[in-house]
């Protein structure tokens, strides 16, 4: 089994029997279709020496990232490494591993050059975010800060936030955290890779913290948990657990996973063990509940990670269920948090019957965050995509020098056709691996690992790996199929350019995306990408609005977009604060995803 990229090169071009892929100037090869003009020439450029461009873009990846400074080498005490903790504000133990020791969730921690030799991981490039403008409503909205020393974490919390290295907050998290401290509820959109895990991780912890002293009923093998994190993916939930283990170390705060596809009875372990803050997908939360397993009677805070894909139809009725048929406090006994990197105004309008007294809160003007994103659109036809891929595949290869090798994520349409793909790629010597729903749990986690170790530097998925997933050396995402919807394009993209680093995002479109061709033009160009000739002309052709899924018809909504309650349908003599829903939501609406999407993803 090839362990490298190349290895496998090596061996796949040993193996003569196999189809094996010929790089484009060792073939005498037409496109069997003619691509539009604009098209051509992007596409002959790949093809000819100007393929130093297209691995310009890469090298640029690894150029930016160098060229800035060591965020986090900077700031705070020296003795932060070795930790050591100052535990809650009293020292709280109830909730701390009943009696195990706490694992260090730092100690595995990459050290910074263990993959690119290079100081990749420093943190957010704040210079990218100090223009990003910011939009807040709702009334009384508390003010922002600009670093974290400001606001009242907690010791313990303090010094996690040291020991991941951020060294002032990111906007999204200067806004949010405040406002979240204040007790208020939030509704946030702030583009991806922006941080908004932190931002609502911190101020629950925090809260915790300080409310160590509740009392929680005592029932045999029925979990209290005071936070529930609810979030659309096995792997994204993986990915926050983790996450929020990191900033509540020696809190006395105890973070505990459920999720689909995994045996139950680790799980039910866990939570027998004490939970203060339950991450969770919906489907075996609900199986949980049933189980009397786990009560939400004690929720203080609910949060909603992907909270426009958590309302959209395929999940809808579960999160219904699970807050408002079961033991869950009602809004305003609750504090509840969404966050997400687009939302809907459709969705804005279901969410907002979980909400109470709540501030919008919208990071970023049109296309910030993409401009960290070097966008690609390519007229590519069905019969020529895997050959098209190999080609960018193997230009990038070319281009990697000194080792350094990039992770790319292909996304395509269906399981069938991620296998399908991941077996041509392997053959033709490019080690790649894919994650989809009819994987198992143990091989969609595999598969990850592999992605993310760079052993299988090309990971193929489905929508399942489109949203939240933090992947810091994604320098590539292609879009083999295009989504139907331009938010699921914009998560998809989203895997790259994170943190404040470059990203490149290619996407092949031929005439089965029309629907797609208007707002993917619209969104290239808000985001100051060069929109090919060809595509404004699909653009201007293609039928847009109606019954299209894509729901920014009529502008404006990117990213952040805009506070629903601003809008005409949002009756103004109503509850502006109060959000007891109904506004706006038109009867037919029926989301990016069909029903019985659920069983998929969870
Ligand atoms: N204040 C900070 N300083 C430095 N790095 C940070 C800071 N906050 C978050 N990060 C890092 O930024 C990366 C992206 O964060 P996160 O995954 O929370 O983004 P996100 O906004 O939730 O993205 P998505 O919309 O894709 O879910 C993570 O690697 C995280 O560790």
């Amino acid at each position: 089994m090839a362990t490298s990229w190349a290895d496998s090169a090596d061996h796949s071009a040993n193996v003569s029997a196999r189809p094996a892929y010929l790089p484009p100037h060792l073939r005498n090869r037409t496109l069997s279709s003619e691509p539009p003009a604009a098209a051509t020439s992007y596409l002959s450029s790949l093809g000819g020496s100007d393929r130093a461009n297209y691995g310009g873009l890469a090298a640029g990846f690894h150029g930016g990232i160098s060229s800035k400074p060591d965020l986090r080498l900077q700031g705070y005490g020296s003795n932060v490494q070795n930790g050591g903790g100052g535990g809650g504000w009293n020292g709280r133990g109830a909730g701390m591993d009943r009696g195990r020791r706490e694992v260090n969730p730092f100690q595995n921690d990459e050290p910074v050059d263990q993959f690119s030799h290079e100081q990749e991981n420093t943190g957010i490039n704040f210079d990218a975010y100090d223009d990003i403008p910011v939009e807040t409503s709702g009334g009384n909205v508390p003010p922002p800060v600009n670093t974290f020393a400001e606001i009242d974490l907690g010791e313990a919390l303090n010094q996690n936030i040291q020991r991941c290295k951020y060294v002032k907050p990111t906007p999204v998290q200067r806004y949010a955290i405040p406002i979240s401290l204040a007790g208020r509820d939030l509704m946030a959109c702030a583009q991806t890779g922006s941080g908004k895990t932190a931002a609502f991780c911190f101020p629950i912890i925090s809260g915790i913290m300080r409310e160590q002293c509740v009392q929680r009923p005592r029932v045999a093998r029925t979990a209290f948990p005071m936070a529930l994190i609810l979030s659309p993916t096995r792997e994204l939930s993986c990915q926050i657990h983790d996450e929020a283990k990191k900033f509540s170390y020696q809190t006395g705060v105890k973070v505990v996973v459920a999720y689909g596809g995994a045996p139950i009875n680790q799980q039910l372990r866990e939570l027998e063990r004490g939970v203060d803050i339950l991450v969770a997908t919906p489907g075996r939360l609900v199986d949980l509940l049933e189980r009397a397993r786990v009560s939400l009677q004690m929720i203080r805070y609910l949060a909603l990670d992907e909270a426009d894909r958590m309302l959209d139809m395929g999940f809808e009725p579960q999160i219904r269920k699970i807050v408002e048929q079961m033991d869950m406090p009602p809004p305003g006994m609750r504090q509840t948090l969404l966050f997400s990197a687009t939302f809907p105004k459709e969705i804005q309008g279901l969410a907002s019957d979980f909400l109470s007294n709540y501030v919008f809160l919208a990071v970023g003007r049109v296309g910030s965050s993409t401009d960290l994103i070097s966008q690609r659109v390519e007229y590519v036809l069905e019969s020529d995509k895997r050959s098209h891929l190999m080609d960018l595949l193997h230009a990038q290869r070319e281009n990697e020098t000194n080792g350094k090798q990039c992770l790319t994520l292909v996304f395509v349409e269906t399981k069938k056709g991620a296998d399908a793909l991941e077996h041509c790629l392997c053959v033709n010597g490019f080690p790649a691996t894919s994650i989809h729903g009819d994987r198992t749990q143990q091989e969609r986690e595999l598969a990850l690992r592999s992605f993310k170790s760079g052993n299988t530097p090309i990971l193929v998925a489905t929508d399942v790996a489109a949203r939240g997933l933090d992947i810091p050396r994604v320098a590539h995402v292609v879009n083999f199929d295009l989504p139907n919807d331009i938010d699921d394009y914009v998560h998809r993209i989203g895997r790259t350019g994170r943190a404040g680093k470059m990203g490149l995002a290619t996407a092949f479109f031929n005439d089965s995306n029309l629907s797609m061709a208007k707002p993917l033009a619209d969104l290239m160009q808000e985001a100051n990408q060069e929109v090919p000739v060809w595509l404004t002309r699909y653009a201007a052709r293609a039928s847009y609005g109606g019954g299209n899924r894509n729901r920014r018809s009529g502008g404006g909504a990117r990213y952040g977009g805009r506070d629903f309650r601003k809008e005409g349908s949002f009756n103004k003599g109503a509850d502006y604060n109060g959000g007891t829903g109904g506004y706006g939501v038109p009867a037919n609406y029926s989301g990016g995803y069909g029903q019985g999407v659920t069983s998929a993803w969870d």
